[in-house]
């Protein structure tokens, strides 16, 4: 037998086996999708109009055991990926989720919604992110994905400034790498006269455009996706936006992943009508004001520090209001309903000019 025919042979018996292994699979993936069906049932039993099919916390520890017992050799955030569109079709079948994000189409903001619930929700682009948290508090769709800050240009002041005056919570957080490419439908650089993109993204690919476009016209536009488009109709025109935006609108990658800092990433929020049930692993945000006077946000943070709370994050935003010169947006770890969390909260509650409660949720586990 020649060396061919023994490789041909090996090739067909590998195949086969996966043939068998995908029906197997199959198998089970529909057994899992009958389960759901029946989760569902027994939801609707118990609670009847006011069920609550979409549960951030149990999918989150879903993920987590699966990166946590992932045998390889596939890599732990790869098989949990998997996991994440299994269980979106999932819950696809007891009802679908609408989520409203930033659009137009091809945005960053629709991807992290996407990489949040997977491809089974239904993505409905807005014009800007008031009409986000409207469309929520509206009830016309079920959650909202608004970005929060950026690892290289900080935070987004206008989503913090807009939970001062919503009742909406925070159910969810989703940490996307961003990559930026130079698109257009131009045939090298030399032909780039406009360069549009969304203010954010402009900054955080500053030096490269500095450096390879020095003469090219910065605008600055709502959103990458907008700039898509726009780079789309002219011909000297280039966008500076993600590569589903260079899908959406046809245009070339001329230059690839030109964001200044490799490791840029921006942290989404979801928001939606109710927080998140303890997941094991959560984090929980606030919305604070002190006394205008010496040591006051010290002593305000005090009882974090007293019960052994780690915050992961504080910023400051003028409170608009007159009677509150600023107001502070403070990250911990740990959910609301943790005892010590629960302890601290209760003494903020006393201290505070201001204190509400944004949300306790997961943290962010793919
Ligand atoms: O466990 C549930 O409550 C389910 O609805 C099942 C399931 C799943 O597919 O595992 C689906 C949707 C929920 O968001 C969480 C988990």
């Amino acid at each position: 037998m020649t060396k061919a025919t023994t490789d041909e042979e090996a090739l067909e018996a590998v195949r086969k086996r996966i043939d068998a292994i995908d029906q197997e699979l199959l198998a089970l993936i529909s057994e899992r999708a009958r389960c759901a069906q029946r989760v569902a049932h027994i939801k609707t039993e118990a609670s009847g109009h006011s069920v609550q099919f979409y549960r951030p916390e149990r999918e989150a520890s879903i993920l987590r055991r699966i990166k946590e017992s992932n045998p390889g050799p596939l890599d732990g955030e790869e098989v949990a990926r998997l996991f994440r569109e299994i269980m979106s079709a999932c819950l696809a079948l007891e009802r679908p989720l609408s989520a409203a994000f930033l659009g137009p189409e091809g945005t960053f903001t629709q991807a992290a919604a996407i990489k949040h619930f997977g491809h089974a929700v239904v993505t409905k682009a807005m014009g800007a992110i008031d009409e986000i948290f409207r469309e929520v508090e509206s009830g016309a769709c079920d959650f909202g994905v608004v970005p929060v800050e950026n690892s290289t240009e900080g935070v987004v002041s206008h989503t913090l400034d807009l939970f001062m005056a919503s009742p909406l919570m925070i159910t969810g957080e989703v940490c996307l790498r961003i990559h930026h490419h130079l698109l257009s439908h131009a045939e090298s650089l030399s032909a780039i006269r406009t360069v549009y993109s969304h203010q954010q993204s402009l900054a955080q690919c500053r030096e490269w455009l500095d450096r390879n476009l020095p003469t090219a016209e910065l605008i600055a536009v709502g959103s990458n996706a907008e700039a898509a488009r726009l780079a789309a109709q002219e011909p000297e025109a280039a966008a500076v936006a993600g590569a589903q935006a260079a899908e959406i609108y046809g245009l070339s990658e001329l230059a690839e992943r030109i964001e200044d800092e490799p490791s840029n990433t921006t942290r989404f929020l979801v928001i939606g009508k109710q927080d998140s049930p303890p997941s094991g692993q959560d984090k929980t945000s606030l919305l604070l004001s002190c006394k205008n006077e010496a040591g006051g946000l010290h002593s305000l943070l005090a009882p974090m520090a007293v019960h052994g709370i780690s915050m992961t994050r504080i910023e400051s935003r003028p409170s608009r209001r007159g009677i509150w010169d600023y107001v502070f947006f403070v990250d911990i770890l740990g959910h609301r309903s943790d005892p010590n969390v629960a302890h601290a909260l209760r003494n903020l509650d006393k201290d505070a000019l201001l204190f509400k409660v944004l949300g306790s949720y997961p943290i962010a586990v793919l």
